[in-house]
């Protein structure tokens, strides 16, 4: 089993080379989400099989072919907390929660503090899986990426319900982070705004949380 430290990354220096991490508490969906995305064509290069995975993906935007990593964790999780040679170099990162357990989004504010402290700039999207299995549960205001003003897209790994726009948006918001460019960042946040997953509109200013950033459990 290799470490993450022997890991080359001194690779993700390169132009056009992203590396993309995936947060959120076991079993909210962060594999089968990647593994949806990356069905046909790609498949995951397993360097370990409890520690780390990563998932290879190409992709030519523009004429210029563009190198992903996504990273992904088992295991980990139950602490809450990553190795620091996990966010590493990052460029984004996708935060996962479940639709259908409410701690895992409850649980978003500390993971999303941890990615802080060691990526404070990175683009990160705010992922609410499951949506398959309720259907009302896109009505429901969940107000955490609001409030950090990040990205947030209802998904589901299972049906893929908007898993090729999410990863298609954070690829292209690695590759403006990496370039130093917030373009592709305000373009999204402007398109999400208006984004209506052909369901109502949000309308209630409830919100999931009991108390804002305190999530009942730690
Ligand atoms: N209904 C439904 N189930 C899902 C969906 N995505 C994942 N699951 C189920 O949720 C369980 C956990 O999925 P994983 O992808 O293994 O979760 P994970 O976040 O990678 O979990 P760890 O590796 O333990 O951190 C599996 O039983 C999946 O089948 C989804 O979109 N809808
Ligand atoms: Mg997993």
């Amino acid at each position: 089993m290799r470490a993450v430290s022997d890991l080359d990354l001194d690779k993700y220096d390169a132009d056009k080379q992203v590396k993309i991490i995936c947060l959120g508490d076991s079993a909210v969906g962060k594999s089968k989400l990647m593994e949806r995305f990356l069905m046909d064509g790609y498949r995951p290069q397993q360097l370990s099989t409890y520690a780390l995975t990563l998932y290879k993906y190409s992709s030519t935007i523009n004429g210029q072919t563009v190198l992903v990593d996504f990273w992904d964790t088992a295991g980990q999780e139950r602490f809450r907390s990553m190795h620091p040679s996990y966010y590493h170099k990052a460029h984004a990162c996708i935060m996962v929660f479940d639709v259908q357990r409410k701690i895992t989004y409850k649980n978003l504010p500390i993971w999303y503090k941890e990615l802080r402290e060691y990526r404070p700039e990175i683009p990160c999207l705010v992922v609410a899986n499951k949506i398959d299995a309720d259907t009302k549960v896109t009505q429901k205001n969940f107000s955490f990426a609001k409030k950090q003003g990040l990205p947030f897209y209802f998904v589901s790994a299972a049906d893929g319900t908007n898993v090729v726009k999410m990863f298609k948006d954070a690829v292209q918001m690695a590759l403006s982070y990496k370039r130093n460019s917030n373009d592709f960042m305000d373009e999204v946040m402007r398109e999400l705004e208006n984004f209506d997953l052909d369901t109502k509109e949000e309308s209630s200013d409830k919100d999931e949380e009991t108390q804002e950033g305190k999530p009942d459990s730690a």
